[in-house]
Formats: structure tokens, sequence, C-alpha cells
């Protein structure tokens, strides 16, 4: 028991890190929040709120990898090396594939309903 909540201390450390470092990560964290109010203030139905919490898991999982990827990347090259470059470069294509993703989910969900209220 001591152990699990060890590694949750651990887990928060690293949330706190990609916090206080990564700006993206505050952006996507501030569009989760317009997202989950739209959602609320919308009343989407139990499948649309599925959907945007798998949006919102990936799109912050994938940010949070990318840290990790960056990170370890500037310890083992901090001088340049093409290699590194296609490293980071790869990550961000991970997470941007990822928020084109959850971009489409939200215009699918939000719009028709924006449309109809307005
Ligand atoms: N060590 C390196 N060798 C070669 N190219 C690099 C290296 N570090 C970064 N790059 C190139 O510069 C780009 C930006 O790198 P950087 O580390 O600034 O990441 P970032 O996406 O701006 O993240 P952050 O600003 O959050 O640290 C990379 O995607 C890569 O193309």
């Amino acid at each position: 028991m001591k152990k699990l909540l060890r590694s949750f201390g651990y887990a928060f450390k690293g949330l706190a890190y990609a916090y206080r470092t990564q700006l993206n990560f505050r952006i996507h964290l501030v569009l989760m929040a317009i997202a989950l109010l739209l959602g609320w203030w919308l009343h989407v139905s139990t499948s649309q709120w599925l959907w945007l919490m798998l949006c919102i898991t990936a799109v912050l999982c994938a940010e949070l990898l990318n840290t990790a990827i960056e990170t370890l990347t500037d310890m083992v090259s901090p001088g340049y090396h093409p290699k590194a470059g296609h490293v980071k470069d790869v990550a961000a294509a991970a997470v941007t594939i990822t928020a084109i993703f959850a971009l489409a989910v939200g215009f699918i969900i939000f719009i028709p309903r924006l449309i109809l209220l307005f």
C-alpha cells in the first residue's frame, strides 16, 4: 500500500513537472476545461461524454509522453544531432495527430448543438 501511494506521488511529480515546464500542457488543460464546460452547458449525451473523455485523456497522455521523450533526448543528446531532432519531431507529430483527432471530435459534438442554439 505504501509503495502504491509512493508511485502516485511520483506520477503527481511528473504531472507537476509537465505543468511547470510545458506551455503546451497548460494550453491543453485550458482547452480541456473549455470542453468540459461546453459539454455540461450543452447537455451532451453519455456516449458523447465518453468520446470527450477519450480525447482529453489521449491528448494529455500524448503531451506527457512528448515531454518525457524531449527531456530524455536533451539528456542523451545535449548537443545538435539529426537523430535527436527526428526523435523530437516524431514525438511532436504524435501530439499533433492526437490534437487534430480531438479537435475533429469536438467539432462533431459541439458545432451542431451550437448552431441549434444560435
Ligand atoms: N539536440 C537536437 N538536435 C537536433 N535538433 C534538435 C535538437 N533539439 C531540438 N531540435 C529540433 O528543434 C525542435 C524544437 O525542439 P525543442 O527542444 O525546442 O522542443 P519544443 O517542441 O520547442 O519543446 P519545448 O519548447 O517544450 O521544450 C525539435 O522538434 C527538433 O526539430
